[in-house]
C-alpha cells in the first residue's frame, strides 16, 4: 500500500465566502492554477470560493496570497483578510492581535477585535479608470456627486443594451450598478457573466449591485470575477459602499448586507484616506487533503 502525499488545510468563511486556507510559511507547497483548481471543486475537492496561502514576507509580518477558484491568482481579498488574520493568530503563528500583512495589492492591516470578529484597513480605494483597470475612452459618462458614472454597452438580451456603471479599485477591480431594489438571481447571473468579461475590463472584474437601504445601511450582491455569485465578497463591499459614499448616498459608516452576512464600511470621504471594513471570521474545520 502507497502512503498518499497529504496536504494539510483549514476550512474558514466570512461572512459565508469561504476559503481553503494554507500554511505556506516554509515555503514548500508547489502550488499551480491545476491544483488550485482541485481544491476548490465543489464535487471532487473540498470546495472553496477562494484558496489563501500563508507565507512569510520581508516587508511585513506575513505575506498573503489569493487564488480564485478557477485558479487565478488575484490581487485583493477582503473576507479572506479577516480570516487569514484569525487563523495566524489561531495558529500560534503570532502573539499580536494588530498585524501587517503583504499582498500583490500593496499593505493592509488586519486587526483582532475579538474572537472570529476582525477589522481590516484595506489602503485607499481608487477611481481613476485606468488604475481599475476600465477603458472608459469614448464613453458617455455623467457625475453624481463626487463619482463619475459611465454609460456602458452591453449586450445582455434584448432588454439590456446599456448601463450606467461605477468603477472602483480596492487593489482588485469592481464595477458597482446601482439599482432601486435588490437584485434578483435572473439580473446577478445574467449581467454578472455579462460584465465580469467585458472587453472595457482587460484583466475582467468583479460585478457588484447595490441597493441603497438608507444612509447607513445597504443591500449588495457580487458576482465575483473567476468563481461567480458569492455569499460575500469584502472587497465588493469597500468598492459599493465607497461608491454610495462618494454618490452622496451613504454616510461615512454603513452596513452592507449581503446574502452571507453584513459587514461594516468606514470611510471618510477623502480620496487618500483608508477604506476600515469589519466583520466575522470563522473555522469550520481543519483536513487532509490527498494530492
Ligand atoms: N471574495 C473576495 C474577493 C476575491 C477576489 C476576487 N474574486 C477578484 O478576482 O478580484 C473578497 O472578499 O474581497
Amino acid at each position: 500500500m502507497t502512503t498518499p502525499n497529504i496536504l494539510r488545510f483549514t476550512k474558514m468563511h466570512g461572512a459565508g465566502n469561504d476559503f481553503i486556507v494554507l500554511n505556506n510559511c516554509a515555503d514548500q507547497l508547489q502550488l499551480n492554477p491545476a491544483l488550485i483548481k482541485r481544491l476548490a471543486d465543489r464535487h471532487f475537492g473540498i470546495g472553496a470560493d477562494q484558496v489563501l496561502v500563508v507565507e512569510s514576507s520581508t516587508q511585513a509580518d506575513f505575506k498573503y496570497r489569493i487564488f480564485n477558484a478557477d485558479g487565478q491568482e488575484v490581487q485583493q481579498c477582503g473576507n479572506g483578510a479577516r480570516c487569514f488574520a484569525q487563523y495566524v493568530f489561531d495558529k500560534g503563528l503570532t502573539q499580536k492581535n494588530q498585524i501587517t500583512v503583504e499582498t500583490l495589492a500593496g499593505i493592509i492591516q488586519p486587526e483582532l477585535i475579538r474572537h472570529n470578529w476582525v477589522k481590516v484597513n484595506m489602503g485607499p480605494a481608487e477611481f481613476e479608470p485606468a488604475k481599475v483597470p476600465f477603458v472608459s475612452e469614448g464613453l458617455l459618462s455623467r457625475s453624481i456627486g463626487g463619482l463619475t458614472q459611465y454609460k456602458l454597452p452591453v449586450d445582455a438580451g434584448a432588454d439590456v443594451n446599456e448601463l450606467w456603471v461605477g468603477v472602483a479599485s480596492m487593489g482588485n477591480p469592481h464595477v458597482v450598478l446601482l439599482l432601486e431594489q435588490p437584485a434578483s438571481d435572473e439580473l446577478v447571473q445574467r449581467l454578472g457573466a455579462v460584465l465580469e468579461s467585458h472587453p472595457r475590463f482587460p484583466e475582467r472584474v468583479n460585478v457588484g449591485f447595490l441597493n441603497v437601504l438608507d444612509r447607513a445601511r445597504a443591500h449588495l450582491r457580487v458576482y465575483e470575477r473567476g468563481v461567480g455569485e458569492t455569499l460575500a465578497c469584502g472587497t465588493g463591499a469597500c468598492a459599493a459602499a465607497v461608491v454610495g459614499m462618494k454618490m452622496g448616498l451613504l454616510a461615512e459608516r454603513v452596513d452592507v448586507v449581503k446574502t452571507g452576512g453584513t459587514l461594516t464600511i468606514e470611510w471618510s470621504g477623502q480620496s487618500d484616506s483608508d477604506v476600515l471594513m469589519t466583520g466575522p471570521a470563522q473555522t469550520v474545520f481543519e483536513g487532509e487533503f490527498y494530492l
